[in-house]
C-alpha cells in the first residue's frame, strides 16, 4: 500500500500555559480530501501551520510522502510539495495580479521576469483553472473574494503533494465556492492530498472523503465522511448533543422606520440603480444577490466607504446629508460591522479590551481620559455576549482564532448602542455555535429596537436571521420576500440569478 501523503503523529504545541493542540494524530493518503474541523479556537490554523512549516511543534513528528519532516519555514515546506492557503491571505498589496501569481517563481524560466513574459505566465495558469482575473491591476484595487482566487491559483500553479486550505471558501459566493470545491477534486484526482479546513459542514460533507475534528486541542473524531452524519459531527465539535435551533423572528408589528434609502444611484462602479428601501425599528432586513449586484455596495456605503452615491438617506427620522466617510457614517448613527476585519475593522496588536472599547472611546473617554474601569467593565460585558474565547481580555486580539477575532469586531459595533446596524458577513469564519450565537444576540439587539440590515452571501443565514428578504441584481432591488424562511432558499436564488 501507498505510503501516506501525510502523516501527523502525537503533535502537540503550546502558547505559554495554553495547551492549544494535545497529542494529535492522523494521516491523509494520496488523493484523498480530508476535512478539518473544530469550533473557533479548537486549533485548526495552528495545526495547518505546523504542517506548513509557518510554526513549529512542541512535541510529535510529521512524515510527508514517507519521509519524516521538520520544516522551518514555509518556504522549505512548498520545496517538499506542501501548500498552505491560510486564512489570513498574504500578499504584496502594490504589485499586480500578475506579479504576485508568479511570486517566487521568477527565476524559474528564462524570459520569465519581463512584465511581458510574467503576464503570459499568470494568464496561462489562470487558464488552466479557469480562473477570470484582472491580471494587470494591484491586489490592493481588486476584492477580497479576487484576492483569494489569486492565493488559490498561486497553491494551484504549483505542484503540491499535500495542499491545505483554511477556510477558502468563507469568503466567497456560492458560485465561487462550487468552482473552488471542483478545483480540490480535480487536484485530488491528480493524487494529491487535500487537507480542507472549514466551518460549512455541508460542504464538508459533499466533498471530502475523511472527516478529522478537533476540540480544545485534541482529536475527538476521525473517520470517514459516509460513516458518520452531520449532526454527529456538530455534536464532537461542541462536546454535546446538537440541538435544533431556531432563531426566532420578529414578534411585533409595524414600527416607524429606522432606516429609509431613497433612491440610491452610482453611474460609476459598483454600479446602484434606484435602490429604495426601509428597515423599520426591531427589523433585520437581509439584502441578497450574487457578486456585484450591490448588497455589499449597499453595506459599503452605509459604512461611509463610497462617497459618490447620490439619493436620499434618514437615520432615526433625520435625513442625513452625506455618508462621505467611516467617521460621517458612525456620526450618523450607523455601526458598520465591515466584511474584511484586517484591512477595515480591527487593529490586531489592540488589546481585546481596547479593541471592543474602541467604537465608544468618546463615551468612555472623560476630560481626556479614558475611563479604565468602565472600560473594562464595557469589554468584559461585550466579550460574554459574544462569547469571544480567550486566556484573558488584555490578549492581542491578533493572538486570537479567526473567528474569534470575528466575533470582537461584531462585539465592538454592539457597544456603540446605534440605532442602525449594518452587518457585513457578520459569521464569516464562524464557527457554528458561534454564529448561532451571533444570531441569537443580533435577535436580541432587534428585540431591544435596532434595526439591522444584513449582507451576507451565506443564503441560508439570509433566510433564517431576516425578517424580510430583497433581492438585487445588477445594482436593483428585483425581487422581496416578505416572511424567508428555510423554504424561500430557491426561491432567493432563482431571483439573484435571474431565472425568474
Ligand atoms: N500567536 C499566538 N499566541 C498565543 N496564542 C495563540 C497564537 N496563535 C493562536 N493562539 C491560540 O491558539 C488557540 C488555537 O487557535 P487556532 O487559530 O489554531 O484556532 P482555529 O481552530 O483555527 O480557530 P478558527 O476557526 O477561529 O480559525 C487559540 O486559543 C488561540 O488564541
Amino acid at each position: 500500500m501507498a505510503a501516506p501523503a501525510l502523516s501527523v503523529a502525537a503533535i502537540g504545541k503550546s502558547y505559554g500555559r495554553n495547551r492549544v493542540l494535545d497529542e494529535v494524530s492522523f494521516e491523509v493518503m494520496p488523493g484523498e480530501t480530508a476535512a478539518l474541523l473544530g469550533e473557533n479556537g479548537a486549533g485548526k490554523s495552528t495545526l495547518a501551520k505546523i504542517i506548513a512549516g509557518s510554526i513549529g511543534q512542541d512535541e510529535g513528528e510529521l512524515t510527508v510522502a514517507g519521509e519524516r519532516v521538520r520544516f522551518a519555514n514555509p518556504r522549505e515546506a512548498l520545496d517538499h510539495g506542501v501548500a498552505f492557503i491560510p486564512q489570513e491571505l498574504v500578499y504584496v498589496p502594490r504589485l499586480t495580479v500578475a506579479e504576485n501569481i508568479c511570486l517566487g517563481r521568477a527565476r524559474s524560466r528564462l524570459g520569465f521576469t519581463s512584465p511581458g513574459g510574467i503576464l503570459r505566465q499568470a494568464r496561462a495558469d489562470a487558464d488552466a483553472l479557469g480562473f477570470d482575473l484582472p491580471l494587470r491591476e494591484t491586489m490592493d484595487s481588486i476584492p477580497l473574494v479576487q484576492q483569494q482566487l489569486v492565493e488559490i491559483l498561486k497553491a494551484f500553479a504549483r505542484q503540491s503533494r499535500v495542499v491545505l486550505l483554511d477556510e477558502p471558501t468563507a469568503a466567497l459566493e456560492s458560485e465561487d465556492s462550487d468552482h473552488l470545491l471542483g478545483l480540490t477534486a480535480q487536484l485530488a484526482a491528480r493524487g494529491v492530498a487535500v487537507v480542507y479546513i472549514s466551518h460549512r459542514i455541508d460542504e464538508v460533507f459533499r466533498s471530502c472523503d475523511t472527516v478529522h475534528v478537533l476540540r480544545g486541542g485534541s482529536l475527538v473524531q476521525s473517520q470517514a465522511i459516509a460513516e458518520t452524519t452531520p449532526r454527529e459531527v456538530i455534536s464532537s465539535m461542541l462536546g454535546r448533543p446538537a440541538d435544533e435551533v431556531v432563531v426566532p423572528k420578529r414578534q411585533t408589528g409595524p414600527t416607524p422606520n429606522a432606516l429609509v434609502v431613497n433612491g440610491w444611484n452610482r453611474a460609476e462602479a459598483p454600479v446602484l440603480d434606484d435602490v429604495s428601501f426601509t428597515v423599520e425599528k426591531g427589523e433585520i432586513v437581509g439584502l441578497y444577490g450574487v457578486r456585484g449586484a450591490g448588497p455589499e455596495t449597499i453595506a459599503e456605503t452605509l459604512g461611509g466607504l463610497h462617497p459618490g452615491t447620490t439619493g436620499g438617506t434618514e437615520v432615526l427620522g433625520s435625513p442625513i446629508g452625506d455618508l462621505g466617510s467611516p467617521i460621517q457614517a458612525q456620526r450618523a448613527g450607523i455601526a458598520y460591522v465591515p466584511a474584511d476585519r484586517k484591512s477595515q475593522g480591527l487593529v490586531l496588536l489592540n488589546s481585546i479590551t481596547h479593541a471592543l472599547s474602541l467604537p465608544t472611546l468618546s463615551r468612555l473617554t472623560r476630560f481626556g481620559w479614558i475611563r479604565a474601569a468602565l472600560e473594562r467593565r464595557t469589554a468584559s460585558d461585550l466579550a460574554q455576549r459574544t462569547r469571544v474565547r480567550s486566556q484573558s481580555l488584555a490578549q492581542p486580539v491578533g493572538e486570537l482564532s479567526g473567528g474569534n477575532q470575528q466575533k470582537v469586531l461584531v462585539g465592538s459595533r454592539l457597544a456603540a448602542d446605534a440605532g442602525v446596524l449594518v452587518l457585513h458577513e457578520p459569521t464569516r469564519g464562524v464557527d457554528v455555535g458561534a454564529r448561532l450565537e451571533i444570531h441569537r444576540l443580533l435577535r436580541e439587539l432587534a428585540d431591544q429596537g435596532a434595526a439591522e440590515l444584513l449582507v451576507t452571501s451565506d443564503i441560508e443565514e439570509a433566510v433564517i436571521l431576516s425578517d424580510r428578504l430583497l433581492i438585487m441584481r445588477q445594482g436593483r432591488i428585483v425581487h422581496e420576500i416578505s416572511k424567508p424562511g428555510l423554504g424561500s432558499q430557491s426561491e432567493a436564488l432563482q431571483h439573484a440569478g435571474g431565472t425568474q
